[in-house]
């Protein structure tokens, strides 16, 4: 026993010991919450003697219940069953097996991913004689999902008759999701949202199943806790009904997946779901310097919505963080590389202790560029090199198609967008080009009245191609590419799919043209453009191991590095200008955790970097609200930002959305008596912060009323 409490601090043994009741532990960055976590399973299980079969401890990713699990076996011996170390959705299908034929489903159903879901989707929309596309493919599929929020749907399901459907007179997308659960039950198969809602199910029509689970599990413990969503903390909540051991562990300060459901209040506001919970802090970081923990929480404070703890760290002092402003975004690129060099020189760093992150994976194009320059091996986590993703090598195709109209540009986008120049066709092109000598998109203008390529679009992309090729004397690269996408149908392609990301990547790719040709200053051949693009393209770095990793904050996540680089720190970029207009206060707030995620990942040293110039749509950069709002003692800076250029990004940001209006909207507390002009006096009960409302009881009115939080005429009488 003494050997798990060893090499742990106060706290984290009071985390370990403390097993009875309802106990939270707000656990900050770098705090070893890890640590806590399987120390105090095997505590249970070494020193109490309780069964792994009786502690269930879950996750959000089957990577941290590997992981979670690895780490309990070393503490208790490899030979225990640590099967309840799992995912909320690894748990519902434990519960699922034992008692999913109450549902007259068999034991051994399927679970079904999103390939399989497409895959029923296909069949579906085939006997219906109907095309899918991965809009339609995206659309329905959310819908199922809306569907599936809640959980009606699931009883439809169950009955052992034929389904019954919810509404018959529905629209063609219903009647596409009616066949879809229909072919899902008869295959049996369950995905993720059915795993958890099944099980809700099932814990309601049969008390005694859940009786049975409250029973074995004496102990339940909840990883990164703040990123539950309401049907997860339901469940464990549910769970816990009878033993009443809860043990939650998370940092409020870093959910930054809101935006997919997530709710930092269950964290923030557990002690009111359970009032005789116990908060353990645990607020010694070991992973950063005293300097770089110091403009971390110099961010974080800004935050509103949070409980409010302060980092500290016997960690040893370091250099001060440095916040780099440079005048272009070229300026910046060379200044993170040249440091880089430093590290690896002068402080004997190795590459992997490196690490760049973003808030978007448009921003990786401007630093890879640098880092080729420079010959210094990189590697993207978890994505594809910019130069590298579909999107971009589709754009540059369309490029060559105008310069030198070479196959392998042909293939790769003559049937992007569809023009019905399939397999077949494409096999008769190849025959005829080998037979003539010529490329295959000049046989595709030799041939394009041939009865085989009849019904297709070849003529007009033939057409787009060759006015493109007309116009290449007198336009620039970036008016090409432009033009290129529009009129091959190209961009409209990609609007279409929806994915924000690849749309944002396009852009990017412009508007480094549009740079490019500006530095050149002079115009530059179509042909020059794609030999200097070569440099970029033809990198092969497969395989290396000692690389600078590059990635977005949010894969970042949980990840810890010696030498840290944020960079892109611009307004409307972090924070995310879309984030901001859609979410308003909360999606501040979320971007700031992200910037927090961010910083606190650096154990040695942190670089905050941004530069001037202009952004893709053509609005000026500023440096962001976040650098401001750091504590200025606590860093230094490098570069010039003049007075003017402040002036203006403070202006910018007050606009955009600034800080006064936050702080008018952190608005008043529950219980405030206000009145109001028209109802008069009354009381704020709850206060809804996705809708930005609070619910007031008013003296004269029966039922209560959302009152904007925005609205100015709210007169406070009492606190
Ligand atoms: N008591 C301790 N003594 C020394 N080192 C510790 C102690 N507890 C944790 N650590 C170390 O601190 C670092 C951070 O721990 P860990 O990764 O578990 O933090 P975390 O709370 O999960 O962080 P984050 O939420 O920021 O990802 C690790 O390198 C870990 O080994």
């Amino acid at each position: 026993m003494e050997e798990l409490l060893t090499g742990l601090n106060e706290s984290q043994q009071q985390a370990v010991m403390e097993t009875e009741g309802y106990i939270r532990v707000i656990a900050g960055a770098g705090s070893g919450k890890t640590k806590a976590l399987t120390h105090r399973y095997a505590f249970l299980v070494n020193a109490l003697g309780i069964e792994p079969s009786n502690i269930l401890c879950v996750t959000f990713t089957n990577k941290a219940a590997h992981e979670m699990r690895r780490r309990v076996k070393k503490l208790i011996g490899g030979e225990q069953d640590t099967g309840f170390i799992t995912t909320y959705h690894g748990f519902c299908v434990r519960v699922l097996r034992e008692d999913i034929h109450r549902f007259f489903y068999p034991k051994n159903f399927v679970i079904l991913d999103v390939e399989d879901q497409k895959t029923l989707l296909r069949e579906i929309f085939e006997d219906l004689g109907l095309k899918l596309n991965d809009k339609t493919f995206k659309r329905i599929l959310d819908k199922i999902g809306m569907l599936k929020g809640n959980t009606h749907y699931v009883n439809q399901m169950i009955t052992r008759d034929a389904m019954v459907p919810l509404d018959d007179a529905g629209d063609l997308d219903s009647q596409i999701i009616q066949l879809y659960l229909k072919k899902q039950k008869r295959v049996f198969g369950l995905d993720f949202d059915d795993l958890i809602n099944f099980t809700f199910v099932l814990f309601h029509k049969y008390p005694k199943v859940l009786g049975k689970w409250q029973d074995r599990l004496f102990y339940i413990q909840g990883d990164e806790f703040q990123d539950s969503n309401e049907k997860q903390f339901e469940l464990m909540r549910m769970l816990a009904e009878k033993h009443h051991n809860l043990f939650v562990v998370g940092d409020p300060d870093q959910t930054i997946y809101e935006w997919r459901g997530a709710d930092p209040k269950y964290m923030v506001e557990f002690q009111s779901f359970f009032p005789d919970a116990q908060t353990i802090f645990l607020n010694q970081n070991y992973r950063s310097t005293p300097e770089i923990l110091a403009v971390s929480n110099s961010l974080i404070k800004h935050n509103v919505f949070r409980v409010d703890k302060e980092m500290i760290t016997e960690n040893q002092e370091g250099l001060k963080v440095i916040h780099y402003h440079g005048k272009d975004e070229n300026e910046e690129a060379k200044w993170i590389v040249d440091k880089i060099e430093d590290l690896l020189k002068k402080k004997q760093a190795s590459k992997d202790e490196i690490a760049i992150l973003y808030r978007a994976n448009y921003l990786s194009r401007f630093i890879e560029q640098a880092l080729i320059k420079e010959n210094i091996d990189y590697t993207i986590f978890g994505g594809f090199k910019f130069f590298d993703r579909m999107e971009i090598k589709d754009a540059i195709a369309h490029l060559r198609m105008i310069a030198f109209g070479d196959d392998l540009s042909f293939a790769r986008i003559v049937n992007v967008p569809k023009r019905q120049i399939g397999k077949k066709r494409m096999q008769f092109l190849r025959e005829r080009a080998e037979a003539d000598g010529l490329t295959l998109y000049d046989t595709l203008k030799k041939y394009v009245d041939h009865p085989r390529l009849q019904r297709t679009q070849a003529q007009q992309f033939i057409d787009a191609i060759e006015s493109l090729r007309s116009r290449k004397k007198d336009n620039h690269v970036s008016e090409l590419l432009q033009d290129a996408l529009q009129r091959t149908g190209y961009e409209a392609y990609i609007r279409e799919d929806g994915d924000q990301e690849r749309l944002d990547n396009l852009t990017e790719l412009l508007h480094s043209i549009v740079q490019y040709e500006q530095t050149m200053g002079e115009d530059i051949e179509l042909e020059e453009y794609l030999q200097m693009l070569t440099l970029y393209t033809d990198n092969d770095l497969e395989g290396k191991s000692n690389t600078v990793k590059l990635m977005t904050i949010h894969t970042a996540k949980g990840l810890e590095f010696p030498y840290v680089f944020l960079v892109g720190m611009t307004e409307s970029v972090l924070p995310n200008v879309r984030t901001l207009r859609d979410r308003k206060e909360r999606g501040l707030e979320e971007e700031r955790r992200l910037a927090y995620v961010g910083m606190t990942r650096a154990e040695k040293e942190l670089y905050l970097t941004e530069s001037e110039g202009y952004q893709s749509g053509g609005v000026k950069k500023y440096p962001s609200r976040f650098i401001f709002e750091l504590d200025e003692d606590a860093y230094q800076r490098i570069g010039i930002l003049d007075e003017e250029l402040e002036k203006e990004a403070k202006e910018y940001i007050k606009a955009a959305y600034g800080t006064d209006r936050v702080a008018n909207e952190q608005g008043h507390p529950k219980g405030t008596k206000v009145r109001h002009p028209v109802f008069g006096e009354g009381v704020i009960e709850e206060i809804d912060h996705k809708k930005n409302t609070y619910l007031i009881y008013f003296d004269n009115l029966k039922a209560p009323r959302p009152i904007s939080r925005n609205f100015k005429r709210l007169e406070v009488i009492d606190q």
